[in-house]
């Protein structure tokens, strides 16, 4: 005996069940990772806004230091008068305050250094360079033209603090005007060291943090004896970077070097970002490198004044936890899968049952044709659309197609039966509906009436209904004829519709011819037409 619930399995298609739960977990995943990457995005934007609001908070406190700094140890008397004779001087004199001015300032200067001050820069009253306490050699430039700031703070004679490109570096820059007796005499500017922001951004942040610029500004701007100062930076060939960052060492740990510079890599091949640095956008990216999740962020730097982009501020992170958090999700997405094989399988069976359901209703369990009331329902609603179609005309005559009715019984069944057991009585009944469907054509409609009772309706007038019932009348005992069963032998009523609202009347009788032909002698058709 077979198990019946193996039968069932055998017939859920299993490439089918997994190709659905393979889509629902594609679909699910899909869902997931995206809600995952939406949270990891959300995240990290706030906490790189954060990062750089701090990070402003720390060029603002770096600008009050240089107002300290300027208050207390340059605005003084003696360096005003300084400035003074020089600005009324002539070369001579210049060259001698300038002598002096570098004297005077160079302890100060030494002990800024440990502050992170890189730029002592005094200026002459028409943006001309007047010494620079980092390379003293290096004077008599005019800065007009590229350094906004001087020329701002001397026309303006009020001080500038904010991010500038320069002739040699650029930073944040922390510009004063200078005054002697009232009369404007030059200007300073006290500048800190970008590496000192670099490692301030990094503490606060965890991030690895550049500063870099765009290739174009710096080859515009800077002194060609200084353009060395600058390297290609692996992010994009439109961006440099001062290599005195290569040259110190990082004090974060949470990001080695190789690997920012793999993320670096791995970024500059995006078409988007070059088209950000291009553009001089802010850009925002979340990487999947070698196992780790990073988050690439570029911010503009704006020089002169803030008219233009001329840089930007790159800071990588990592998302420690959510490497952590990777197994996790990983078992996440297991589960999903599981659930996803789970859901398709039950709506497989499901399928399945439903099929069965639905041929137990429309089929008879021995024979395999269509039961009664299948078979009712299929011919009605053939008679109906039919009527339709006709315009409710209700003639079967107005095209040439008919219908005939064939019913058929098998002669003295009950004898069989008898004779040969009831299991050999199915079998013949078995028989008898092959025989049917390959005499009858695929079209045509064909049941199991009930008992040993067979039912059709088939597209034809009368006359060509008596042919094909005569042509199974003759064909039974054939198909018996090489079998092991006993031969039979059936009666056949046949009925031609005329008009397709007469179904009752044309059941009764095909009923009634199949009665006479028993009567009158079985083995033989009966015709008549409603
Ligand atoms: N083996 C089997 N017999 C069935 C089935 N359905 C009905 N029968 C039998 O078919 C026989 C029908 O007998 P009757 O209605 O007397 O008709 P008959 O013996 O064929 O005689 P006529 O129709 O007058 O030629 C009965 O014995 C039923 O039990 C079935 O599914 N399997």
């Amino acid at each position: 005996m077979k198990n019946p619930s193996f039968e069932k399995l055998k017939n859920i298609h299993w490439r089918a069940v997994f190709g659905f739960a393979l889509a629902i977990f594609i679909l699910l995943s899909a869902a997931f990772v995206y809600t995952v990457y939406s949270q990891i995005k959300t995240f990290s934007v706030a906490q790189h806004e954060k990062q750089r609001a701090q990070f402003q908070f720390n060029v603002k406190a770096t600008g009050t230091l240089s107002d300290s700094v300027f208050q207390t140890t340059i605005n003084v008397p003696e360096v005003q008068k300084l400035l003074a004779t020089a600005h009324n001087g002539d070369e001579n004199a210049k060259a001698e305050v300038r002598e002096a001015l570098y004297r005077l300032m160079q302890p100060l200067y030494e002990t800024l250094q440990f502050s992170n001050v890189q730029q002592l820069h005094f200026h002459t009253t028409d943006n001309h360079s007047f010494l620079r306490m980092h390379r003293p050699n290096l004077y008599g430039d005019d800065l007009s033209d590229f350094r906004f700031s001087v020329k701002y703070v001397n026309e303006n004679l009020e001080p500038f603090h904010g991010f500038e490109e320069g002739r040699i570096f650029n930073g944040y820059r922390h510009v004063y005007p200078m005054f002697y007796q009232g009369a404007h005499v030059g200007s300073v500017e006290i500048s800190n060291s970008l590496i000192s922001f670099k490692e301030g951004y990094e503490q606060i942040a965890r991030d690895s943090v550049d500063f870099v610029m765009l290739r174009d500004v710096v080859e515009a701007f800077v002194f060609e004896s200084e353009q060395s100062n600058y390297d290609d930076y692996l992010l994009s060939p439109d961006l440099v970077i001062q290599n005195i960052f290569n040259r110190v060492e990082s004090e974060q740990t949470w990001l080695s070097d190789a690997e920012r510079n793999t993320v670096l890599e791995a970024s500059a091949k995006r078409s988007k970002l070059q088209q950000a640095v291009a553009a001089g956008n802010k850009y925002f990216d979340i990487l999947f490198v070698d196992g780790r999740l990073y988050s690439l962020r570029l911010d503009p730097l704006y020089g002169s004044l803030n008219t233009r982009v001329v840089g930007f501020v790159v800071s990588v992170s990592t998302f420690e936890y959510l490497t952590q958090a990777l197994p996790a999700l990983l078992i996440q997405l297991g589960i999903f899968f599981i659930i996803s094989l789970v859901f398709a399988f039950l709506l497989a069976k499901q399928r399945v049952y439903t099929k069965q359901m639905r041929r137990l209703a429309q089929r008879d369990g021995l024979t395999n044709l269509y039961n009664r009331r299948y078979f009712s329902e299929c011919v009605k609603r053939v008679l109906v659309n039919k009527l339709s179609a006709r315009g409710n005309r209700k003639s079967a005559e107005t095209n040439n197609k008919r219908y005939c009715f064939i019913m058929f019984d098998v002669d003295h069944f009950k004898k069989v039966n008898d004779t040969f057991g009831h299991d050999i009585g199915d079998a013949v009944l078995v028989k008898l509906a092959e025989i049917l469907k390959s005499v009858l054509r695929e079209g045509d409609l064909y049941c199991r009436w009930g008992g040993e009772e067979f039912m059709a309706l088939i597209e034809a007038d009368l006359a060509m209904g008596e042919e094909i019932a005569e042509r199974l009348r003759v064909a039974i005992p054939a198909g018996f004829a090489d079998s092991d069963m006993p031969a039979v032998t059936c009666s056949f009523g046949v009925v031609a519709m005329h008009k397709f609202d007469q179904l009752e009347p044309a059941l009764n009788l095909v009923d009634k011819m199949l009665y006479k032909a028993k009567a009158e002698g079985r083995n033989t058709t009966r015709i008549a037409s409603v």
